[in-house]
């Protein structure tokens, strides 16, 4: 029809038409140049911006997926042209005086079978696909090779593609019968201060023909193929429909090929989709299932995401005596989105927009990372404990992501503290041997043991308040008060002097709140779940509570509930009854 949508007789009703609707709809006098420009090429320079892009070639056995891609030496077709174009990109954007210096290495691998085949290294077998912390796939053992040329890029490249799984069916005599992913990696770093990292990955796909086995002709080992990449065509649909929808689990997992596309496909990268199609009448259901395909690809929403590592200081603030304690060479990486809000509600925002556009959360920047790591703990609690329903931070995914980054960040950064702290100790011992009076002169902070330090690591501890019983006491000093009727009852019934008692209650709810589980929490007064979780986590990030007050330091109790929370649980955990809703 136009350049943008087109018309094919609709089979179930002859009377109709089907109408589609696409960003680009190129015809039969269209070239290879027209594609490329007009789709592939204006998305290379996301990867310079550390996001993920991914072009796939979808379609019937035959119509072209190997040609639009690849192409020939008079045509060459993405593949090629999106290299060149790329390695000029980066040369120009890496050169000395810029700000980034950057390198591209290549992948090349196919999925045949279910199998993940590193063309680079055919001897290697059957790859496996990993995700890391921070939710980037990853393949260990994959060959990447360093390209600065599209010289070097051929050099590997070509050889690799003869290494590639194709058999003949009877609908075309070279028949790709694998998805064939091509991986370029641009890494990026910054020549001065903060001396961040950029990652950006493209994947240039070039998949297996759907087909219908009953017009193909395949049998034996070709139509076990042909299930392979049926399945894997449908789980991808099923996930553009997952993305579609926004449901909360997507099933890339459920074949190789999304499992390898999950963060470069769809909500987080951008992601071109070519639907090859034939004309010819005996393509035609192919054909529809084709556009179907393409149209319910089309709504999926795109929010790119920048892979981007920056220091720590650059992150959140950070206490003096932390950096103290770190100094200058052990500044950590951090990652984070930087300036990029990722929750930005607009489909096709380019990052330059969506950098202006706030999430919902609170930038991630001036977050307090003890908060985030809070907060982390217990949305991981209650993902281990099969909890249904919107996520605890109500982020998407890919922000979830940057946090569990920072978390381990965080991480690293305690467990390096603790090798400091270990050195130093070994240290001042040696000092103490050679010199015991050397003890003397030595700072209190570094003989400390480590556990009073981590403290400095995480967010400031809010001051605790430490308030006697007796005090408590005297505040529920109304004879009409709960505590003095039980004071009565359970001091005089279980033989125990009354600051006995009170000792036996404290602790008991010491130990209940060091060692129960969240639903052990839940059994205490005034302890509902959300509470409940919050103690767990705060308990699995700080270690044991010291004292029964140190509950005030828990984000969302407040003083005056765990007053009331010790008045109403002492007595009764020190009598041995049994607490929680009867
Ligand atoms: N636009 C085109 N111009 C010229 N030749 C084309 C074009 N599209 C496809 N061909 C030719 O048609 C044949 C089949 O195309 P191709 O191998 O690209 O299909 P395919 O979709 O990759 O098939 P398979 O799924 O089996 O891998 C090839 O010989 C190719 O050169």
């Amino acid at each position: 029809m136009d350049s943008c949508s087109l018309e094919i007789a609709n089979w179930r009703n002859h009377q109709e038409t089907l109408k589609y609707q696409f960003d680009a709809f190129y015809g039969e006098r269209s070239t290879q140049q027209d594609i490329y420009a007009g789709s592939v090429q204006p998305i290379l320079r996301h990867l310079l911006e550390g996001q993920n892009a991914s072009v796939l070639a979808y379609g019937p056995t035959g119509a072209g997926k190997t040609h639009t891609m690849l192409g020939s030496p008079e045509q060459p077709g993405v593949i090629p042209r999106a290299l060149m174009d790329l390695l000029q990109l980066t040369r120009e954007e890496g050169a000395e005086g810029r700000p980034w210096a950057l390198s591209v290495t290549m992948s090349y691998l196919e999925i045949y079978q279910e199998k993940v085949l590193d063309l680079l290294d055919p001897a290697s077998g059957d790859l496996v696909i990993r995700e890391d912390c921070r939710g980037n796939i990853l393949i260990p053992g994959l060959t990447q090779k360093p390209i600065t040329s599209f010289a070097d890029f051929e050099r590997h490249f070509l050889p690799a593609s003869r290494n590639r799984t194709v058999g003949a069916t009877r609908l075309n005599q070279r028949s790709s019968r694998s998805h064939a992913v091509l991986l370029v990696k641009v890494d990026q770093r910054e020549r001065l201060a903060p001396f961040r990292q950029r990652e950006g990955k493209l994947y240039l796909i070039d998949l297996a023909g759907s087909e219908d086995n009953r017009r193909t002709g395949n049998k034996g080992l070709r139509l076990k193929e042909s299930g392979a990449i049926n399945t894997s065509l449908f789980v991808l649909g099923k996930v553009v429909d997952a993305l579609n929808q926004g449901l909360p689990r997507v099933p890339y997992r459920d074949s190789k090929l999304t499992r390898l596309l999950q963060d470069s496909l769809g909500g987080s990268a951008h992601s071109i989709l070519i639907a090859n199609i034939a004309p010819e009448r005996r393509f035609y259901l192919d054909t529809v299932s084709a556009l179907n395909f393409a149209a319910r690809s089309k709504e999926v929403i795109n929010r790119p995401f920048t892979n981007e590592s920056l220091q720590l200081h650059v992150l959140a603030p950070v206490k003096l005596s932390q950096k103290e304690l770190l100094g200058p060479s052990e500044a950590k990486r951090a990652r984070g989105p930087e300036e990029v809000e990722i929750g930005s509600p607009e489909p096709t925002a380019s990052p330059a927009s969506a950098s202006q556009k706030l999430s919902p959360l609170q930038k991630l920047s001036s977050m307090d990372p003890a908060m985030l790591e809070r907060l982390l703990n217990l949305d991981r609690l209650l993902g281990s404990q099969g909890s249904q329903g919107a996520p605890l931070l109500s982020t998407p995914r890919r922000e979830r992501m940057v946090l569990m980054k920072t978390v381990e960040e965080k991480d690293l950064e305690i467990e390096r503290l603790k090798m400091k702290q270990k050195e130093l100790e070994a240290k001042v011992l040696a000092q103490e041997v050679a010199d015991p009076k050397e003890k003397e002169n030595c700072s209190p902070t570094m003989l400390r043991p480590l556990s009073h330090r981590t403290v400095t690591v995480a967010k400031p501890l809010k001051k605790a308040v430490v308030m006697p019983l007796q005090l408590i006491q005297e505040q529920a000093a109304s004879p009409n008060t709960e505590i003095h009727i039980l004071k009565n009852k359970v001091a005089g019934g279980l033989g125990y002097t009354y600051p006995e008692l009170l000792a036996r209650g404290r602790q008991k709810i010491l130990d209940l709140l060091n060692e129960g589980s969240a639903r052990d929490l839940r059994s205490l007064q005034r302890i509902g779940p959300k509470k409940a979780q919050l103690i767990v986590g705060w308990r699995e990030l700080h270690g044991p509570f010291s004292q029964v007050e140190d509950l005030e330091l828990v984000e969302g109790i407040t003083g005056k509930q765990m007053e009331s929370f010790l008045k109403a649980n002492i007595l009764g955990l020190a009598a041995g009854q049994r607490c929680g809703p009867s």
